[in-house]
């Protein structure tokens, strides 16, 4: 197994290199089950996000992934040359060897949770289903991360480092995935647009363009800047679910492990908040200096809470008075300060 988690963990560190560094903070009994969780969905969402494969090569890939993570010696080559992490694929059977060696209980979870998962991204994959309803978007962001807060806190439970009840509150882990990702949604429309994957519902940007890809024309600035807010503020709605939870989390190592992605996404939601740059640029991210200081803060329930307050007030203070949503993201801050 050595050999194998050396290589596990350099997969880890290839695809993402600052939460790999979280991850390996966990205590030793959650670290291999969560980064191969980690390293899993990442296959799967390789398959799910490269555009070059056909659908009906793709979708039953979806389908039986949580079958193929059981099976030795299974790897991937389909995927074009410069999708980002093909080589995780390409290695597969390493991250299949070391979940074949994990406790079944994660085997279970990691299987089950891959399962829903890929039904839902294959739903979605398939010609011509869209994102159009608000309700949508809150199904499709569950497929694609909600899950991941289930799985885990389905793994916190079932190490006995949380209480039963932390896998019970199904709903406030699904808001632990929809705020990451709605926040990562809103903070890389250019991105999106740009391959060709429309996320942001209809029922939002048809309030403010005929089509969506009218939001990047100059002359729909203002507009565009209201679309914006709105996906923020349609984001925002998840944080007192996300501040509850957290007050739920009683072990140290998971409580940073759950608590520096929320504090990451607080403060990219608050840089995205009407940053017209969303429209202009790529890539946009908060700066270096200000993630190693919410990687160190974020230790405990109250710093969190202190963060989040300080955010919410930011965001607040740069909304435009003329924006539709003035009212209702002021009102939001409030609630947060409130439950802070
Ligand atoms: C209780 O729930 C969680 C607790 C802790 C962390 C995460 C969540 O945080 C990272 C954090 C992460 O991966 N950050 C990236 C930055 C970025 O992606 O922009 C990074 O630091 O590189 C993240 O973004 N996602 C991906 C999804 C959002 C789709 C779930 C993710 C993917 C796999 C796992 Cl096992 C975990 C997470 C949780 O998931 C909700």
């Amino acid at each position: 197994m050595t050999i194998t988690k050396e290589k596990i963990y350099h997969h880890l560190t290839m695809t993402s290199r600052s939460f790999a560094a979280v991850i390996q903070d966990l205590d030793e009994e959650l670290k291999d089950p969560i980064c191969l969780f980690y390293l899993i969905l990442r296959g799967l969402d390789t398959i799910e996000d490269d555009m070059s494969i056909d659908l009906d090569i793709k979708i039953p890939y979806l389908k039986k992934f949580h079958e193929i993570i059981y099976q030795k010696g299974w790897n991937f080559t389909k995927n074009g040359p410069n999708e980002k992490d093909r080589q995780l694929l390409v290695e597969f059977d390493t991250v299949i060897d070391a979940f074949l060696c994990l406790k079944p209980a994660y085997q279970t979870i990691i299987a089950d949770i891959t399962k829903q998962m890929g039904d839902g991204m294959a739903h979605y994959a398939t010609a011509g289903i869209n994102v159009e309803t608000n309700a949508d978007y809150d199904e499709y962001c569950h497929y694609v991360a909600g899950l991941v807060g289930l799985g885990l806190s389905e793994m916190f439970s079932a190490c006995g480092f949380e209480s039963p009840m932390v896998a019970k509150r199904k709903d406030l882990s699904n808001s632990m995935g929809l705020f990451l990702q709605k926040t990562n949604i809103a903070r890389d429309f250019l991105e999106d647009l740009r391959d060709k994957r429309f996320f942001w519902p209809k029922e939002i940007w048809g309030r403010y363009a005929d089509r969506m890809e009218d939001l990047i024309k100059p002359e729909n600035q203002a507009k565009a800047l209201h679309c914006l807010d709105h996906m923020v503020f349609n984001a925002m709605s998840h944080i007192k679910d996300v501040l509850e939870y957290l007050s739920m989390i009683k072990n140290q190592s998971c409580f940073k492990f759950c608590a520096i992605p929320q504090v990451m996404a607080i403060a990219t939601l608050t840089l995205v908040h009407n940053n017209y740059k969303i429209y202009t640029h790529e890539n946009i991210k908060i700066r270096k200096g200000e993630t190693v200081w919410l990687m160190k803060e974020a230790v405990d329930i109250d710093t969190v809470a202190a963060i989040f307050r300080y955010y919410a007030r930011l965001l607040n203070n740069k909304t435009n008075p003329l924006d539709p949503h003035f009212i209702d993201i002021g009102v939001l801050c409030g609630e947060i300060e409130q439950v802070c």
